[in-house]
């Protein structure tokens, strides 16, 4: 247990990118947080309120580079790098007792071989991997607590895996052989890196499907849908490309087995996430908007009946695909993993219109 005296020494690589600008501006409203080191390998030397003024008189550090950044003297180390980062420094930080929270997907899927078909790169640490934990706070909560290494999940498995959760840890409510998760991102989801693919005059006016043959979210997303099953799901899962800069709307269709008749589901999901502060069931028939979780560490669900199918459940999730589903999730984890309540310092509301 940390305690006000004794803040938590926090470093972070890759803190230029827009999941590690997330993590400054969380962190440095933190109240039990010491941001101690913040690594960018182009912009080392340049003052992290120059490059981004709306951490003026919050942060007071400059960036430097990850050889500079003395890691092992913090106590946790966050990863907002790409994949594969963070797996090559774990053995070294583990050794110095630091804990690692990466928010790229080198800890997130336990099958090796499933990593290096996606990722293209073998995996660094297969020992440290069994060790680590998938960290999504609302279902792997005592693990996350006792967890040295976390692999925070990859934003479209958050809203797909928080929103089918309830209809599946009784197993008899939905067909798991048929489960589509229609997914849309902002851009921001794609990260700061340029390409012409994030180009404004590329994603502006225009709507697209991505990744529809194949995505590195899927073999995620199925792993735990399967241990939440306990069995092997089939799911259909398209990300979608929206010109917003943040945001993420995942709209769910299951169909309903006959364990289903007679179940109050919106009853169902409202007691499954009663006592969870960042996952808010809307009344039944809501329409929740991107923008009424914007910037917030909120999860909204909405659950429908749509005419014309009896057996059709469809939900709705939505959040904030940098917050929710990437930095706000990774300061969930560590409030959960140095023993503080868990909401700590992620209190923000969103910002309407
Ligand atoms: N954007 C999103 O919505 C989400 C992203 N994620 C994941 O989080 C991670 C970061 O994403 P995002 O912030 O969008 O990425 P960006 O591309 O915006 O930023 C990447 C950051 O990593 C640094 N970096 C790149 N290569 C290395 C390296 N080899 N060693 C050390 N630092 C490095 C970069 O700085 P420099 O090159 O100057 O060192 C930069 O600060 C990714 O793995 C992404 O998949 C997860 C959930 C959601
Ligand atoms: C809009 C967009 O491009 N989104 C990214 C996913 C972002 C993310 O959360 O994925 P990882 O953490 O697994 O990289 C994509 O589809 O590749």
């Amino acid at each position: 247990m940390s305690s006000s005296h004794t803040p938590i020494k926090v470093g972070i690589v890759g803190g230029t990118g827009y999941t590690g600008v997330e993590l400054l501006r969380l962190l440095s409203q933190h109240p039990n947080v010491k941001l101690t080191a913040i690594t960018s390998r182009k912009e080392s030397g340049v003052l992290v309120a120059d490059m981004y003024p709306n951490l003026r008189g919050k942060v007071d550090l400059a960036f430097c580079t990850p050889e500079q950044a003395n890691l092992t003297s913090c106590d946790v180390v966050f990863f907002a790098t790409p994949h594969g980062v963070a797996m090559s420094q774990a053995k070294e930080l583990l050794a110095a007792n630091v804990k690692i929270i990466d928010l790229a997907a080198d800890f997130r899927l336990q099958d090796t071989a499933v990593f290096e078909h996606w990722y293209k790169m073998p995996h660094a640490c297969p020992d440290i991997l069994a060790d680590s934990v998938y960290g999504l706070p609302e279902l792997n909560r005592e693990a996350i607590a006792g967890a040295k290494v976390v692999g925070n999940p990859g934003c479209y498995p958050t809203t797909v895996l928080l929103g089918l959760a309830p209809l599946l840890k009784p197993n008899v409510l939905i067909d798991t052989k048929d489960i589509i998760a229609d997914s849309k991102s902002g851009v921001s989801g794609a990260g700061r890196g340029a390409s012409v693919g994030s180009l404004f005059s590329e994603v502006s006016d225009s709507f697209k499907a991505y990744g529809v043959s194949g995505h590195r979210h899927h073999p995620e997303i199925k792993a735990q849908l399967d241990l939440l099953a306990n069995a092997s799901v089939n799911l259909t899962f398209v990300p979608h490309l929206v010109p917003m800069v943040r945001g993420m709307l995942s709209t769910l269709y299951v169909k309903l087995l006959p364990g289903a008749q007679g179940v109050d589901l919106q009853a169902l999901y409202e007691h499954f996430y009663a006592n969870e502060t960042f996952v808010d069931v809307m009344p039944a028939g809501s329409l929740p908007e991107t923008r009424s979780v914007r910037a917030s560490n909120q999860l909204r669900l909405a659950l429908h009946r749509p005419p014309g199918h009896p057996d059709r459940l469809i939900v709705l999730a939505i959040q904030d695909n940098l917050v929710k589903g990437a930095s706000g999730q990774a300061v969930q984890n560590m409030n959960l993993m140095f023993g503080l309540p868990e909401a700590t310092g992620l209190s923000q509301v969103a910002i309407l219109p």
